[in-house]
């Protein structure tokens, strides 16, 4: 299919940000991502890359710049708009104990979400019935935890589990778009492969787009359908993965092959 056709679902324009003693992080950041896209974003460590996911999140505001989403202008929102943006996005963070309160059982932790939402049951857990703890369970599994883990706190389960735990939190409120910001880089090799097979398996059945954050070449070539290179805060590539060796590829995408040479 012509991916032109597919409707665009994020468009950020022209994004500026500086913090208070620093040159531009973001200057001049543009993208768009399509509904049901996977995009990656790659580049060194300090080069923006989070910065940029704040911004989009609207967790930090920007300098200038413009953010439009299912077509219509993020920072012209009224509250309710504001409100239903922010709750088609999602975000899956690097360290996922930082993200879980540690006072909370994952029953709680995992229904935190929805609880902020009037539909309590995701449509893909129609059959459910209304029972939290039934509801809680059937998220557990869809990322491969027991529901014998509902009544655990944090800290007594593994970081990959913790991490599979944020996933389900994040698909309970069935976003349009996920925002994973270096998801595996706590985890180690294994789990870390698992995890990102998991992703996939998710974004299959339930077709939300991703925006897929690392500084590791081949595990954002594995997970997503188009790459942008981002160096010294500009997107100076964006290519689709089959395109990672053309001729025409920027100098610095060719130092980051190089290195996994
Ligand atoms: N709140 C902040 N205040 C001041 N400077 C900041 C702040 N957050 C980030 N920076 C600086 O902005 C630059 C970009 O940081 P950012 O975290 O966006 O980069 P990154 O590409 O995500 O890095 P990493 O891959 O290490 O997470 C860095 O120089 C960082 O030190």
């Amino acid at each position: 299919m012509n991916p032109k056709l597919v409707p665009e679902l994020l468009v950020v324009q022209d994004i500026q940000k500086s913090y208070r003693k620093k040159n531009k992080v973001l200057d001049g950041v543009s993208l768009t991502i399509r509904a049901g896209e996977c995009v990656g974003l790659i580049g060194e460590s300090g080069c923006g890359k989070s910065t940029l996911a704040r911004c989009i999140m609207l967790m930090q505001g920007v300098d200038s710049g413009a953010i439009w989403f299912q077509g219509n202008p993020v920072q012209a929102s009224n509250r309710e708009s504001l409100k239903r943006y922010k709750g088609q996005m999602q975000a899956v963070f690097q360290n996922p104990s930082a993200a879980l309160n540690p006072r909370l059982r994952l029953l709680e932790s995992v229904m935190e979400p929805l609880d902020q939402l009037e539909q309590k049951v995701p449509a893909f857990l129609k059959d459910c019935g209304p029972d939290r703890r039934e509801i809680a369970g059937k998220l557990l599994e869809c990322v491969g935890l027991s529901r014998e883990l509902l009544d655990r706190y944090p800290h007594e389960i593994s970081g990959g589990q913790k991490q599979r735990l944020c996933m389900a939190r994040a698909i309970s409120v069935e976003p349009a778009l996920i925002i994973m910001d270096e998801p595996t880089s706590s985890l180690d090799t294994l789990i870390q492969s698992e995890m990102l097979n998991l992703l996939k398996e998710l974004q299959g059945r339930l077709a939300f787009s991703y925006l897929f954050i690392s500084h590791d070449l081949p595990v954002v070539q594995y997970m997503c359908d188009r790459v942008l290179v981002m160096h010294e805060g500009r997107l100076v590539d964006e290519f689709v993965k089959e395109e990672l060796f053309a001729p025409d590829r920027h100098p610095y995408t060719r130092q980051l092959v190089a290195e996994y040479d």
